[in-house]
Formats: structure tokens, sequence, C-alpha cells
């Protein structure tokens, strides 16, 4: 039984990760060349396997049900729990934001095929909010039926996809070099959201309960998978297109629309359009239902119709406002999420620990996840580096990417 929540609990946190930033990661790290695109991916992956660990440090002392608003409020205190709760929704809000841009661009381009009519991106996201909304407002049961099919989906159509790829990929585009260092910085935060999934700990630990030897496991596994997938992912796509025409590519539907410019086959354009569909809509169900939970609970909505309606609104409007605003702002949205991902993902695990170390007593049978004050402290180097680079890229400071 345990063993088969484990693997469930692996699979949960693969599906969150492999998301939104899977198709931003070809565009985003564009400038960099195979090489050093590798290297930030594994620095990224490490960076989020270890906060990750370090959360089940502190949840190996609390309830099974902590969540982080209680476990911030616990070890930290009111500014804490404030910091944590807010930083919580920025990420979620940023998050969808970032999928009804994507998406909605993605619908208007079909529909604009579909209805032979020249059809503003506005109204792809309007309809791409609505669908998907709708379908959270029904509830969790209907999600989990969705959200099942479409991921079956979505891994189906991801080896599909990267068997058809592989002929095309040509070693010289893999010995390109950064064309700007500039482009090292502003690839961060996207390649660092990429392997986001930390919101979901805490309901993981409640799933499998405190079995920390099962609950490393699950993190570990959990958080590679993606990055497996991720490595073949940029080897395609770094392989097929040089730098220059990546970088040109501007915006997801420009990626995808080059890569059938490129290989001249209907089929694999299509596949390529149909993952990133799929990723799309499988990402956008798991956060926009944890946002939609998080606000009924917070304003103690319940669970009738009309309060229903009432959180709908609250969870999709703004997001939907953003991609409205900014119809390109697919990856403009993932760099914001990057901002909240860090405090939530990196300084609030860091602090906790730090804390928990220093006023509790570490028995032999206690877990303490290795690398001491260093590895607390290279971690939080590393988030203020991906803030910093964010910042950086919102004044112009250095190029932007997508
Ligand atoms: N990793 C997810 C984004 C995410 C970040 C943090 C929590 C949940 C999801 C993606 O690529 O789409």
């Amino acid at each position: 039984m345990l063993k088969n929540k484990t693997i469930g609990s692996t699979l949960i946190i693969a599906g969150t990760t492999i998301g939104a930033g899977m198709l931003a990661l070809p565009i985003a790290s564009a400038g960099l060349g195979f090489t050093t695109a590798i290297i930030v991916l594994l620095l990224a992956w490490c960076l989020m396997t270890y906060t990750a660990l370090l959360m089940l440090e502190v949840h190996q002392h609390a309830d099974t049900s902590a969540t982080l608003n209680t476990l911030a409020k616990s070890l930290l205190g009111k500014k804490g729990q404030v910091v944590a709760n807010f930083s919580m929704i920025f990420l979620f809000y940023a998050l969808c934001a970032a999928y009804i841009a994507g998406g909605g661009s993605q619908l208007q381009i079909k529909l604009s095929q579909w209805f032979s009519a020249d059809i503003p991106p506005q109204l792809g996201a309007i309809a791409f909010a609505i669908v998907f909304g709708s379908i959270i407002t029904l509830g969790t049961s209907t999600v989990d039926k969705v959200n099942r099919i479409l991921f079956t989906v979505k891994i189906l159509v991801l080896l599909t996809m990267f068997f058809m790829l592989t002929p095309f990929v040509r070693g010289q585009h893999l010995l390109e070099m950064p064309l700007e260092q500039g482009f090292i910085l502003s690839a961060l935060p996207v390649i660092f959201t990429s392997f986001g999934f930390h919101g979901s700990i805490p309901s993981i630990v409640k799933y499998v309960g405190i079995d920390i030897k099962s609950l490393r496991r699950v993190m570990i596994i959990g958080a590679s998978l993606p990055l497996v997938i991720y490595l073949f992912w940029q080897l395609l796509s770094q392989g097929i297109m040089a730098q220059d025409q990546l970088m040109a590519s501007g915006g997801l539907g420009g990626f995808i629309s080059s890569v059938s410019e490129k290989l001249n086959q209907p089929n694999i354009s299509q596949a390529v359009a149909i993952f990133a569909d799929l990723a799309l809509a499988t990402s956008f169900l798991g956060v926009s239902l944890g946002l939609f939970d998080f606000f009924s609970d917070a304003l103690k909505k319940g669970d009738g119709k009309s309060d229903r309606v009432k959180t709908a609104t609250i969870t999709f409007l703004p997001p939907l406002c953003f991609a409205l605003f900014y119809p390109q702002g697919f990856i403009t949205a993932l760099g914001y999420a990057a901002i909240a991902l860090v405090i939530l993902a990196v300084f609030l695990p860091v602090a906790m620990v730090w804390k928990q170390r220093k006023h509790r007593q570490y028995t032999q049978d206690c877990y303490q996840v290795k690398g001491g004050n260093l590895g607390l402290m290279s971690a939080t180097c590393a988030g203020v580096a991906i803030i910093t680079a964010q910042c950086l890229q919102m004044f112009g400071v250095i190029p932007a990417v997508g």
C-alpha cells in the first residue's frame, strides 16, 4: 500500500513540475548554448532537490497535516506566516497568468484556423480561462478525472514527440557557446521555475505519512524525472535549431511554428503543439485547483454553487486581466513567478531549518540534510542571484528572454 502511495506521490511531484516551464525552456535558454544550459539545469535541480529535503527535515517534527501556513507560523511566527501566504498567492497568480497567456495564444491560433478569421489573442485567453475555470468550479473529482486522462495522453505524446524529433538533431548546433554572458543571468528565473513543485510537499507528506525514508525517495526521484526529460528536451530543441533561429522565434507559438518551418513535417509540429497544449492544461488544472482551495479555505467559502462561482472569480479574474493586457506575457509571467518561488521554495525552508536546528536537540534518529550551514548559505545566495536576475531584467539592465 505504502509502495503504491510512494509511486503515486512521485508521479504527482513529477507531474506538477513538468509544465509550462518546460515549454519555456528552449526559448529561455536559446542564447546559452547547449553545454551552459545543461550546467544551469543541473544547478537548478540541485537547489530544488536540496530545499525539498529541507522541507522534509522541517516536516519530521510537525503534525502530518501541517501546511506551509502552520509550519511558518510555528517556526517563524506571525511575520513568517504572512510572508508564506503572500508568496503562495503571488506564485499561484503568476503561474495562472502564464498559463492563461500561453494557453490563450495557442487557442487563438487554433480558433483563427478553424474559423479562417483574424481572432484577437485576448479572445483566446478568455475562452481558455472559461473552459478550465468551469472544470475547476465543477469540483475536485471532475478535475481528477480530466487530469488523469490528460496526463496519460501528455506522457504518450511526449514520448512520440521525442522519438520523432531525434533524427533531426545536428551535432554542430550543440557546440554553440553563449551568445552573450548576460543571457545566462536572464535564463535563471525561468529555468529555476521549471523545477518548482514545492507547494505540493505538505499534501504529499499528509498522503504518505511521516516516513522520511519513503518521502526522501519521493522527492529525489520526483525531481529527477523532470531533470531527465528536460535534458532530452534541451538536446532536441537546441540540436534541431541554431541559437539565432531559436532566439528569433519569440514566444511559445513562435517556437512551435519555427519547429514546423524548419522540419517541414506537419506531423511533428502537430505533436509538439499537442504536447504544449496538454502540458499547459495539466499544470493549469493542478495549480489553479491549489489556488481555488486556498481561497475557499482562507475566505471560509462553502461548497455551494454560488460560493464556488465567487471563489472562481477571485481565482481566475486577476490572472485573466494580466493575460488580456499582456497576451504575449507567457514567459514574463513565469519570470515573476520565480520571485515568489524563491521565497517559498528557498528562503522559507532555509529559515525554518535554521531556526529548528538552533532550537531543537537533534537525536541520532532525527533526519538532517547534509551540507550544514554552508549548504544553507549557498542556497540563500542562489536565491538572491535568481531574484536579482529577474529584477535586472525587469529594469532592462540585462536582455529579457521570451
Ligand atoms: N514547475 C512548474 C511551475 C510550478 C512552480 C511551483 C509550483 C508549482 C508549479 C512548471 O514548469 O510549470
